[in-house]
């Protein structure tokens, strides 16, 4: 049994008050994510990524189809399925520290052990000694590693990443997708990672998903050999870049309707 599975999954959204028509914005995905996997999903913008992470995390539900987690039907978020968002999600007047225990509290991890807990996924992620400071005085790459230090403390199963580094700089992004790949290999965390970047994606995955326009739907999978030297300039992984590239849809153009 896969440990995600999205079966015939759709998803359409009312576009009148009178609830009379919808726009289907992800149709009929199939999708089984093993545990393990550092799964990649790339394509155009307004292409169903976003939505596909947010059945997946259980935030919304599927208008068809089926969203399973270890063979059950997702129904709301939980902690073995933590996200990390492309904003910045820390509260502003809690410490590094604390910002990662209150993810303790709120998933009910025994308390005597949160704040070893919180500081050992801190040092996971290098933030060890800024435990203490306020989130307002870190750089958008260290929020992102809090953000990331969170999941493990909750020791989440699946790692939802939609878009986390998009808004660093390329340098500091480089650097967070490194440290995010040693960590996968380390822990075999389940990634699902949101991208627009074909680089990015073949650097990290062990599997590329390729979405089409809207109506979204997987036009494309590649998987990436564990030995596939995971630098851009190597000729397997300009092939594999080119073989994306070349079957990106240009952009999100059509809407289909559902009556
Ligand atoms: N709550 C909602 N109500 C109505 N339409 C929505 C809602 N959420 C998403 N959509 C629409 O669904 C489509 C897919 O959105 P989604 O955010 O998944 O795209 P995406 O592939 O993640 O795009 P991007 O790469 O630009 O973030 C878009 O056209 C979006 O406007």
């Amino acid at each position: 049994m896969a440990l995600i599975e999205l079966s015939h999954a759709t998803k359409a959204y009312w576009t009148d008050r009178s609830k009379r028509r919808a726009r289907i914005v992800l149709d009929d995905v199939d999708l089984a994510i093993e545990e393990g996997e550092f799964v990649c999903l790339i394509g155009p913008s307004g292409c169903g990524k976003t939505v596909t992470l947010n059945l997946i995390a259980g935030f919304e539900q599927p208008t068809r189809g089926s969203v399973r987690y270890r063979g059950r039907e997702v129904a709301g978020p939980g902690p073995e399925r933590g996200v990390v968002f492309q904003e910045y999600s820390l509260l502003p007047w809690l410490t590094v520290l604390e910002n990662v225990v209150f993810a303790l509290d709120s998933c009910g991890a025994p308390r005597a052990a949160r704040r070893d807990t919180a500081l050992s996924a801190l040092r996971a992620v290098g933030l060890a000694e800024f435990a203490d400071q306020r989130p307002n005085l870190l750089s958008g790459g260290m929020k992102q590693r809090v953000a990331i230090a969170r999941l493990l403390a909750m020791d989440s199963d699946v790692f939802l990443m939609d878009e986390p580094f998009s808004a660093l700089d390329e340098q500091t992004r480089a650097a967070l997708d490194a440290s995010l790949f040693h960590l996968w290999r380390e822990r075999r965390k389940t990634v699902v990672f949101i991208t627009h970047n074909i680089s990015e994606a073949v650097l990290l995955a062990s599997r590329i998903v390729l979405y089409s326009g809207t109506p979204g739907s997987i036009i494309g999978q590649w998987r990436v050999p564990e030995d596939l030297p995971r630098d851009a300039g190597s000729p397997e992984a300009r092939r594999l870049h080119a073989e994306i590239r070349d079957l990106m849809p240009a952009s999100a153009c059509s809407f289909a309707e559902d009556a």
